[in-house]
């Protein structure tokens, strides 16, 4: 059963070289982003979250809200194993789709079939999976021979709908969304939302960062407020039309 279990969790970035004095004395003037602490003689301390904790089971669909730099994508990449804590403890199970920064881990190189494999892979999906799963992804990114084509040649847009269909295609026990993945021309856009209606209705485990009240309502039943790397309140979201949750 999926779970995710966050006990008084810390990251922190050093950041080497910088003009520390200057820099702390910039940043806390700023309305915006996590504490920054000097460390050492030349290293700055950033501490993006700070005594984090949160236990999530099936059924849960959190959003996450707060001001820009309050620590929102970090915490998502921490979930989604980009990050490792620097502090506390850190449990994830289930199969975690990510869906956060959706271009990263893409080989230039490779055909678009290459990398859907290479997605697929990443995504924790065996290659008998994957090769099952082709001719849908194939179909759903509409790229048809392109996909022959290293992703070099391809236009921001159809880098986007090959990731999209690829990293959307598996069902998921922990699905992270950071806002800004519904991507692509106006037509692929909806299907790019159908498709997340269902992906989120199958997900064990939903969170969601957005600044959108619609897309909060539309799939999150609570929001986590964070403001400078902490969570700071837990709110009920009212009833929203959005997909309907298996539990
Ligand atoms: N790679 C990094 N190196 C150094 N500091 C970082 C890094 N990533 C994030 N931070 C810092 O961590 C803090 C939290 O950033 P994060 O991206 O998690 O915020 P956010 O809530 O997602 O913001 P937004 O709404 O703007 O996307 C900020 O102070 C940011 O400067």
């Amino acid at each position: 059963m999926a779970s995710v279990l966050l006990e008084n969790v810390a990251l922190d970035f050093p950041i080497y070289g910088s003009t520390t004095q200057s820099l702390k004395r910039r940043v806390a003037k700023a309305l915006v982003g996590g504490a920054i602490e000097k460390s050492g003689s030349k290293v700055t301390l950033v501490h993006a979250l700070s005594d984090v904790s949160l236990a999530l089971a099936p059924g849960d669909r959190i959003g996450l809200v707060g001001h820009n730099g309050a620590g929102k994508t970090s915490l998502l990449r921490l979930i989604a194993g980009i990050y490792e804590p620097t502090g506390g403890r850190l449990e994830v199970v289930g199969r975690i789709t990510p869906l956060l920064d959706i271009g990263h881990g893409v080989d230039p190189d490779a055909t678009g079939y290459e990398n859907i494999v290479l997605r697929g892979l990443y995504l924790g999906r065996s290659r008998r999976e994957i090769d099952t799963a082709m001719p849908a992804i194939a179909e759903f990114s509409g790229l048809g021979d392109f996909l022959e084509l290293p992703v070099r040649t391809y236009s921001a847009g159809m880098t986007s709908r090959l990731l999209f269909s690829a990293s959307t295609h598996f069902p998921s026990d922990v699905l992270l969304i950071d806002e800004g993945i519904v991507v692509g021309d106006e037509d692929f856009q909806a299907r790019a939302i159908e498709r997340l209606d269902g992906l989120v209705g199958q997900a064990g485990i939903l969170m969601i960062s957005s600044h959108a009240t619609d897309i909060l309502e539309r799939y999150c039943t609570k929001a986590v407020r964070m403001a400078g790397g902490r969570i700071v309140a837990t709110e009920p979201i009212s009833a929203s039309e959005g997909p309907e949750v298996a539990s």
